[in-house]
């Protein structure tokens, strides 16, 4: 499948102060990572707290400048474009957040806070403004009205759907979602999440889906990626990394879904806590929490091994 997204060995690293005394440290976001988005897929990016997911949307979409590495988008490298040239990749590429509470501006009417991307970036005339806004709010199931209340109107899983409106109205190709439905009650997630995939299938959109709920992941990911302390851990295929996942880590993270059920039984890992990014280990990242981890774990880096086309797994346990 053709990629929407080509990310070569990207680096984010944040400098970091406990106090004015003591000297900047970094931590290492996103720490070498290079992974290509396949066109029309759901590509989710999972892992625990402090793992770098919510930096890896936000580089794609240059909102951040990374420290080092390439960023293409539909194979045009747009690592170091300046605002102006970027106009055109703001458009094509949206982010709706974790927080619908938070994220739309409390004293705008909604059909302000859906159109302000279409003045920005289009010179139409208001009524077909008008009526562009009224489509896109039909289309995530609100209606006509809705665009003369104001968002505290609104219960969680609809302000949701208005964020989707703003960044649907634009036309873009490439979603990054945020943790989109993990501030919703369980029943309002699901019918978001159903929409979503809709959304994704009539729009002919691309979605970047990062979550920590695999169970999500479950229902709505065609490709997972594991991450842990910046690092791609394993990658794959939904099926590949639900049926036939390699590393221990992963393993860890479905063994917390009793739902999911596909996992392949291992004894548990210890649920310690994950280590400082400040002061990650030595060797492989993960090794200080795996009851697999071996001699060689504390001491080597395992490199990326390819289990099968397009599966890849960063553990000793097959090097
Ligand atoms: N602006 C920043 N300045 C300093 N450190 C940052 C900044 N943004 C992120 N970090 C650090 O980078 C690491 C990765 O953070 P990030 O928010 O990308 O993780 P995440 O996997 O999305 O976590 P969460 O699920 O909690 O949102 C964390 O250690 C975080 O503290």
């Amino acid at each position: 499948m053709e990629a929407i997204v080509t990310i070569e060995n990207l680096r984010k690293y944040f400098d970091i102060k406990k106090s004015i005394f003591s000297k900047p440290r970094k931590v290492k976001a996103i720490n070498d990572i290079s992974l290509n988005i396949p066109r029309g897929s759901i590509f989710s990016v999972v892992g625990e707290s402090g793992s770098g997911k919510s930096t890896l949307g936000r580089l794609i979409l240059k909102l951040i400048e990374p420290t080092s590495g390439k960023i293409c988008f539909e194979g045009e490298d747009i690592t170091d474009l300046g605002s102006k040239d970027l106009i055109k990749y703001r458009r094509e590429m949206q982010i709706v957040q974790q927080d619908p509470y938070n994220s739309l501006h409390p004293r705008k009417l909604i059909k302000d806070i859906v159109g302000e991307g279409l003045k920005i970036h289009y010179k139409l005339p208001s009524d077909e403004i008008y009526v562009r806004i009224k489509e896109i709010l039909e289309r995530v199931g609100l209606r006509e009205e809705h665009m003369f209340r104001y968002p505290h109107e609104f219960s969680g899983g609809q302000r949701q759907r208005i964020a989707m409106a703003r960044a649907l109205v634009l036309r873009p190709k490439f979603l990054v979602l945020d943790e989109p439905t993990s501030a919703l009650d369980v029943s309002v997630q699901a019918r978001t999440l159903a929409l979503l995939k809709e959304l994704k299938e009539s729009l002919e959109l691309t979605y970047l889906f990062i979550t920590h709920n695999l169970a999500v992941v479950d229902y709505i990911a065609t490709h997972v990626t594991v991450m842990y302390l910046g690092k791609i851990m394993e990658l794959g295929s939904k099926d590949e990394i639900f049926s036939n996942q390699k590393h221990p880590y992963t393993m860890s993270l479905l063994e917390a879904i009793p739902s999911v059920g596909r996992g392949k039984r291992i004894r548990k890992i210890p649920r310690g806590e994950i280590p400082s990014p400040l002061d990650p280990p030595k060797g492989c990242l993960f090794h200080t929490r795996c009851v697999q981890a071996m001699d060689i774990c504390s001491k080597e880096e395992p490199d990326e091994i390819e289990i099968s086309k397009g599966h890849l797994c960063r553990c000793h346990l097959y090097s």
